[in-house]
């Protein structure tokens, strides 16, 4: 049997078929992140948002150069575009973009949003972050730019504190998720502990990680 090739994507993604209601816009979540590696707390948090905001899709967008991490050592961006491709995989209104690792220099999520508004022209958009990038969010490059791009949606994270204080109420909303306490650097520890990473991460993360030997330090 021959089977047909599959046609180039021009947009490097890989978004599937989402039909929207034609009465209103489309509404896309985009979830940002170093993802080394993805982990549950991600996901939970994405799929809250995702339900509570009546979202259509959620698109992954695993950092390309996070500049506020540049003292650390980061997973090549390959890896971590991958783990998350394998962790969002079965669920059909998640996606992963590679607008950010494909973009050179600095990842800024002015960027992000405008590369994603133009994959996307007249859906709304939500970018959704923990709380601890919320209170950092006053320093990103542009913020006050991205206030008008997308509504921002901070959900819990333990461990820190959410607040919206100093941040445009209009643009901003805060939302109480079920509490994961996990973190890529926790599940990075335990590898290199060889401690388990079963549950923290989806179960083919765990797999990844093991097939290519990464975090072992
Ligand atoms: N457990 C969690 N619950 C809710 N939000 C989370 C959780 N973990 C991460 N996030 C949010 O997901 C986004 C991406 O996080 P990131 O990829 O940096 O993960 P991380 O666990 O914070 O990584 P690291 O421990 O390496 O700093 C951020 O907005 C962050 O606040
Ligand atoms: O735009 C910025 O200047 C900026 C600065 C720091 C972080 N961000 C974004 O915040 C998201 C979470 O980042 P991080 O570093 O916590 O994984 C991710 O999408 C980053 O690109 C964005």
């Amino acid at each position: 049997m021959t089977l047909a090739p599959i046609p180039p994507r021009t947009d490097g993604d890989t978004s599937p078929a989402i039909s929207v209601p034609a009465t209103r816009a489309r509404r896309v979540g985009i979830m940002g992140g170093t993802f080394d590696p993805i982990h549950h707390g991600h996901l939970v948090a994405a799929s809250e948002v995702a339900d509570l905001f009546d979202l259509d899709e959620v698109v992954f967008v695993p950092t390309g150069r996070p500049w506020q991490k540049a003292e650390r050592q980061v997973s090549a961006a390959e890896h971590r575009y991958l783990m998350t491709v394998v962790a969002t995989a079965s669920n059909p209104s998640f996606w992963v973009s590679r607008v950010d690792i494909d973009r050179p220099g600095p990842t800024y999520t002015v960027d992000t949003v405008r590369d994603i508004s133009a994959l996307r022209p007249g859906a709304e958009l939500f970018f959704i972050t923990g709380a601890d990038a919320l209170q950092a969010i006053l320093s990103w490059k542009d913020a006050d730019e991205l206030f008008t791009m997308c509504h921002l949606v901070g959900v819990t994270r333990p461990g820190y504190h959410l607040s919206s204080e100093h941040l445009p109420s209009d643009s901003v909303t805060l939302l109480d998720v079920p509490a994961m306490a996990i973190s890529s650097s926790a599940v990075r520890d335990r590898v290199r502990a060889f401690r388990p990473a079963w549950y923290l991460v989806p179960d083919g993360v765990v797999q990844y990680i093991g097939k290519y030997a990464l975090y072992r330090g």
